[in-house]
C-alpha cells in the first residue's frame, strides 16, 4: 500500500514538472509579431536585433473624417494589430498607422506623382504635424498610443520638388515624402519623435511592450 503511494508521489511529481517545463519553454518562446507590410517599421525594429515575424494585414483603411487625427491613427493602428492577434492569439503583436496632418487636413499616401506634387506645394515652407497610432495586443492585453511630431519645411521651388517627385520616394509615402530618406533635405526641423516620423515611436513602443510582459534581451 506505502509502495503504491510512494508510486503515485513520485508520478505526480514527475507529471507537474513535465507541465512546469512545458509552460517554460511558453515563455521563453515568445512569439514577436510586426503587423506591417511597411519596409521602413520592419528595419526600425530589425536595427534593435530584435526577433520577430512579419505578417501584413490587409485591413481596410477608410476612416471616419469627422474623427481626430489620433483617433484616426489609432483605430487603423488597432484594425491592423487585431486582424493579426485574432490569428496568433498567444503572440505580441504590433500594429502602426502614420498620416501627415497640415492646416487641419489628413494627408496620406499619393495616388499619383501628381497628387505627391500637390502634397508637397501645400507643406512647403510651412509646419505639418505627423501622427502615428501604435496599437500592441499581448496574449492578455491590449494597449494603445499616438505620438504627434512637428516637422517644419523649407520654401521649395518647384524644381525641387519636381525632381524629388522623380526620385520616386514620395508613392508609398504618408504626405508624400520620407523624412530618412532625400526627404530629410526638405525638412528645416523637427520637434519630436523622429522615429514616429518614419513609421513607428520606437522607444515608447519597447517600453510598452516590456510592460506588458514581453521579455527583451537588453
Ligand atoms: C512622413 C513619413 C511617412 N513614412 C511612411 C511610414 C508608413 O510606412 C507610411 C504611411 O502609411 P501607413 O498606412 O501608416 O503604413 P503602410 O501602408 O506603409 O504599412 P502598413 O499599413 O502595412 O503598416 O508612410 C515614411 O517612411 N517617412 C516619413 O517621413
Amino acid at each position: 500500500m506505502e509502495i503504491v503511494s510512494k508510486k503515485r508521489i513520485w508520478y505526480d511529481k514527475l507529471v507537474s514538472s513535465f507541465f512546469e517545463t512545458i509552460l517554460r519553454l511558453g515563455d521563453l518562446m515568445q512569439t514577436l509579431i510586426l503587423a506591417s507590410s511597411s519596409p521602413r517599421r520592419k528595419e526600425l525594429l530589425e536595427n534593435l536585433h530584435l526577433t520577430f515575424e512579419v505578417c501584413s494585414s490587409d485591413v481596410d483603411e477608410t476612416y471616419n473624417p469627422d474623427h481626430t487625427p489620433e483617433d484616426i491613427v489609432m483605430e487603423l493602428a488597432k484594425r491592423k494589430a487585431e486582424f493579426v492577434a485574432r490569428r496568433y492569439p498567444t503572440a505580441f503583436v504590433i500594429g502602426s498607422d502614420t498620416i501627415v496632418v497640415a492646416n487641419e487636413q489628413v494627408l496620406g499616401k499619393p495616388n499619383d506623382e501628381n497628387e505627391a506634387t500637390k502634397m508637397l506645394q501645400q507643406l512647403s515652407g510651412s509646419h505639418h504635424f505627423v501622427y502615428t497610432g501604435v496599437s500592441i495586443f499581448s496574449p492578455t492585453k491590449h494597449v494603445e498610443f499616438f505620438e504627434k511630431t512637428e516637422v517644419v519645411f523649407w520654401e521649395l521651388t518647384d524644381e525641387e520638388i519636381y525632381s524629388y517627385v522623380n526620385t520616386g520616394e514620395p508613392m508609398d509615402k504618408a504626405g508624400a515624402y520620407g523624412i530618412q530618406g532625400f526627404g530629410r533635405l526638405l525638412v528645416k526641423k523637427i520637434n519630436g519623435d523622429y522615429f514616429s516620423v518614419v513609421g513607428l515611436p520606437l522607444s515608447k513602443t519597447i517600453r510598452e511592450l516590456r510592460m506588458l510582459g514581453y521579455d527583451l534581451p537588453f
